[in-house]
């Protein structure tokens, strides 16, 4: 009876007139859920299906909860809006219709773009112009959770370097139209974002943190607002055991950078206009962040990649490459194949609840991904990592696991890792707020093996499906590189080790000294230690993003707004 209730009560119109758009009648309904409109002299006649995602033949529509703004239409809007061939019909029209509404609202566009499309409604009278105006945004306002007021930083030398180009000429306006207030700061140096969240910025002013750049960019506001977050709550980052307090900010990404893999898995695209009205609408993702820490030294967090071996070396040579931009990587990634370098360690892991899925069951993490709503309980979370625990978990349920070998590659991917270079990932069924992260070996084998699984990433088959590959749901995990103390001895008495990577090992050359370290790449920056200890920290952080809709998600939009709009039963109208 109450779902009754509500669906009537959402569906009950608040506002129906007939107006104008571009010249044609058309009856425009609001209720809470939807703005729809359709041509008035045709639509009894012809009413099929549906041409785009909020369209039918004769209908539109649009989402109260993405439309990203109304307001009243200025002689210039109008002008903007016709064509030139018709200014004069327009001019005539738009002296009988003088009061005019402009709604922009979210169209879907291919491979899940967003655009900020406009639809101007000419009224007769002003006063049901300013009737419109008024009650749309008295909807509007209800969504509490969009963002008034945004701290943003921008990287002017991330990706192609078109971070400030990108920022100004596309999102800007954009948040203008929304009437969120944007406070800019281009920063100077490395850091620089990440050191004015962690002690300067006056956070209480912001309903969110933006960053246009790469995913190293991202990585900064990441630390600085999770290391804000706990200073001021008191918690030691340097405990590895400690529980992490959930930042109340949001983070919005303009992607600008070479990889822009966040943005990538988090929105399903690497497009600026589509993650400024993602953040415009207020959506929110929870995400998984990885502490990293060697003993009790915090390093990093992580919420990508973190990855030893081959995109360790790959990162560790394209940082000497900066200056080729986003073509870096493939040169890297192609000397550091040829060089075929593979690392001992041992590895040991807590696998993840037998309820969280496995890496290779195919359930790809999506909008309102079920998977990532169930929580894994408090208590799993907090297990030690103590070498009692490392025998036998506690709670008696589950146990530590530990693998000794020769790796080519050691991976964790806390989300699929999806990007332009790799549209499905490292690992295509990692989930974005499940609590664990995917943990991929990959031991020695040919050269043409390897190969064999790179392209793998690239096309529709399995990548694990290998005899050498192996992968793992877990929730922590650690590392031990072989002959540590050893190698750390002569890094003292050798200055070139300190820096650069010292000579590695090849299957390809004799070579008995099989204990040369790689080094973690850990989003896309090097770890000052092999030795690491990984605990994932479940939804620390959220997103302005709400996950990768999948294409029947997005017909069954379609489908909401076209039963939304279906009811164009005679109600009398109300002007
Ligand atoms: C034969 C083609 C195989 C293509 C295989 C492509 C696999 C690509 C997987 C990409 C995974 C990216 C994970 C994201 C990590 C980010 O947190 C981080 C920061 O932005 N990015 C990187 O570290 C940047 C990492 C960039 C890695 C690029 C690796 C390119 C490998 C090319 C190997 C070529 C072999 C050719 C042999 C003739
Ligand atoms: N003003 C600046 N001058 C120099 N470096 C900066 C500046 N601002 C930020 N950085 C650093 O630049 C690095 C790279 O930036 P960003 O991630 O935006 O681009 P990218 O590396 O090209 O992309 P990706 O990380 O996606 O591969 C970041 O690690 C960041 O710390
Ligand atoms: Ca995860």
């Amino acid at each position: 009876m109450t779902r009754l209730n509500d669906i009537m009560e959402k569906h009950a119109r608040l506002l129906s007139s007939k107006l104008f758009l571009k010249r044609r009648q058309v009856e425009v309904v609001l209720n809470r859920s939807v703005l729809a409109w359709r041509d008035v002299e045709k639509s009894s006649r012809r009413r099929s299906g549906i041409s785009n995602i909020s369209q039918t033949a004769h209908s539109h529509a649009a989402l109260l909860c993405e439309i990203v703004a109304v307001r009243k239409t200025e002689d210039d809007d109008q002008e903007d809006t016709e064509t030139r061939r018709s200014q004069k019909k327009a001019k005539q029209h738009s002296e009988q219709h003088p009061y005019a509404l402009t709604v922009s609202y979210v169209r879907r566009t291919r491979q899940h773009q967003w655009r900020c499309s406009d639809a101007t409604f000419h009224c007769a009278s002003q006063g049901l112009c300013e009737q419109w105006i008024q009650v749309i945004n008295e909807q509007l306002s209800l969504f509490t959770n969009r963002p008034k007021s945004l701290l943003v930083y921008i990287n002017p030398y991330g990706g192609k370097r078109q971070g400030k180009r990108i920022y100004e000429q596309k999102v800007a306006p954009l948040f203008r139209r929304a009437c969120i207030s944007a406070d800019v700061i281009v920063t100077e140096r490395a850091n620089h974002a990440r050191d004015h969240l962690k002690t300067e910025a006056n956070l209480d002013k912001y309903d969110g943190v933006v960053c246009v750049g790469g995913d190293g960019m991202f990585s900064e506001v990441l630390h600085g607002l999770v290391t804000r977050t706990q200073t001021d709550k008191g918690v030691d980052q340097n405990q590895s055991e400690a529980e992490l307090v959930p930042c109340s900010l949001r983070i919005g990404i303009i992607p600008a950078g070479s990889t822009d893999c966040i943005c990538f898995a988090t929105v399903g695209t690497n497009d600026p206009v589509t993650s400024a009205l993602h953040i415009i609408v207020g959506d929110s993702q929870p995400m998984d962040v990885c502490s990293v820490h060697h003993n009790n030294i915090f390093l990093k967090y992580s919420v990508s990649l973190l990855g030893y071996g081959f995109y360790g070396d790959v990162l560790t040579d394209s940082e000497r490459k900066r200056w080729l931009g986003p073509a870096r990587y493939d040169l890297s990634g192609i000397k550091t194949f040829l060089s075929h370098n593979y690392y001992e360690g041992t590895i040991s892991f807590l696998p993840a609840e037998d309820n969280m899925g496995n890496p290779r069951d195919k359930l790809q993490c999506r909008s309102g991904c079920g998977v990532c709503q169930h929580k894994p309980s408090s208590k799993d979370t907090h297990c030690e990592m103590s070498e009692e625990k490392e025998k036998s978990d506690k709670d008696g349920s589950r146990v530590w696991s530990q693998i000794r070998g020769k790796f080519i590659a050691i991976n964790a991917a806390s989300m699929s890792c999806a990007c332009p270079r790799s549209p499905k990932g490292l690992s295509p069924s990692a989930h974005l707020a499940d609590g664990t992260t995917d943990l991929i070996l990959v031991r020695k084998c040919s050269r043409l093996d390897f190969l064999r699984h790179l392209l793998r990433h690239t096309n529709k088959e399995d990548q694990f499906d290998h005899s050498f590959v192996e992968v793992h749901r877990v929730q922590k995990f650690r590392f031990q590189p072989r002959h540590h103390e050893l190698v750390s001895l002569e890094d003292l008495s050798d200055p070139q080790k300190k820096t650069g990577f010292r000579p590695i090992c090849s299957t390809a050359t004799t070579c008995n000294y099989t204990s040369a370290h790689s080094s973690w790449n850990c989003d896309g920056e090097i770890l000052s230690h092999a030795a690491i200890q990984v605990s994932v920290r479940c939804q620390l952080i959220r997103l302005f993003a709400r996950g990768i809709e999948e294409q029947q998600q997005q017909q069954q939009h379609q489908c909401v707004l076209e039963d939304l709009c279906a009811p164009w039963a005679p109600e009398p109208d109300t002007h």
